[in-house]
């Protein structure tokens, strides 16, 4: 079971603050979606109000096709992960485990073991006892065994070392593999884990910025590889997004897609031409001054 999102003309304010503004998305069930966004964009506030944990100051929120905003049945199906455990500090993993298993209606138990295993979890320790990586590895291991139909992890692995990060998107991509269920990431570790996007959705400043196909939105650009002064020559003019040379190569990526005859023109001149990185793109399109 999938679960869609439809966000209608959402505001959200904290006082003065208006942290969300008219934001509108939907997205369809079955999906893993990257939620890109800079600091204080408002992707926690909109995760917040997806999973019920705050509700609009105006606008609609449907998950499924109801409101989830104290509805009891609909959030037992959304699980919204962040860094740090939803527990007291003096609740031991055991007793944390235990709670997930008797409120989460599709909670695998087998593979929470596996988890707490591959993430070497002291399931004997009190949550004030777990180190700030410990405490985001147990909170992955309760969104991933949960098997929500809406898993949300909101900057979750925060903390975790790079082995356990790889072990966490290894596991997020074959457990949906098996399980399809619509999974929202917000991160800013975007080269790492962007090739499990299928869709990105971009806020800056509580708006939408983007909300694309993961490679249509890396078709925004192009990475234009080959001999140093060919590569200037061919790029000259366009807007640069990165620069990198090693010896005399140089690769520049540039903002804007490419004729078939510049494509021509490119390969005859001996260059390679590639997609972009979403960071590039993601850093253009959330600067300050687009130009
Ligand atoms: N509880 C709150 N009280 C007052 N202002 C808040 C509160 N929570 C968020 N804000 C403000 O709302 C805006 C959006 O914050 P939000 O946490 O949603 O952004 P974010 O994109 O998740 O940021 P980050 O990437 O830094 O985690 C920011 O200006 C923030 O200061």
């Amino acid at each position: 079971m999938t679960l869609s999102v439809e966000v209608k003309d959402l505001t959200i304010r904290y006082g003065d603050t208006v942290a969300v503004d008219r934001l509108t998305l939907r997205l369809a069930g079955g999906k893993i979606y990257g939620l890109l966004g800079r600091n204080g964009s408002g992707k926690t506030s909109v995760l917040s109000a997806v999973s019920a944990f705050r509700p609009a100051t105006s606008g609609a929120v449907l998950v499924g096709d109801a409101e989830p905003f104290e509805n009891a049945a609909l959030t037992r199906q959304i699980c919204f992960v962040r860094d740090r455990v939803d527990a007291q500090d003096t609740d031991r993993v055991t007793a944390v485990l235990r709670m997930a298993r008797a409120l989460r209606p599709n909670w695998d138990e087998e593979y929470a073991q596996a988890l707490i295993e591959r993430f070497r979890l002291p399931v004997r320790k009190r949550i004030s006892g777990l180190s700030r990586g410990m405490k985001s590895a147990l909170s992955v291991t309760l969104g991933l065994a949960a098997r929500a139909p809406l898993t949300i992890f909101d900057e979750s692995y925060l903390g975790m070392d790079a082995p356990s990060r790889y072990a966490f998107y290894d596991e997020l991509l074959n457990d949906y593999m098996t399980h399809p269920r619509t999974i929202i990431v917000s991160t800013h570790l975007i080269e790492e884990v962007g090739s499990l996007f299928e869709e990105v959705v971009i806020l800056d400043k509580g708006r939408l910025v983007a909300h694309e196909e993961t490679e249509a939105l890396r078709a925004r650009g192009v990475a234009v590889t080959g001999p140093a002064d060919t590569v200037a020559a061919f790029t000259e003019g366009r807007t640069v997004l990165g620069d990198q040379r090693l010896g005399g190569t140089r690769s520049t990526t540039i903002y804007g897609q490419l004729t078939d005859d510049e494509r021509a023109k490119a390969r005859y001149a001996g260059l390679d031409l590639g997609p972009v990185g979403l960071q590039d793109l993601f850093v253009h399109l959330t600067a300050e001054e687009r130009p």
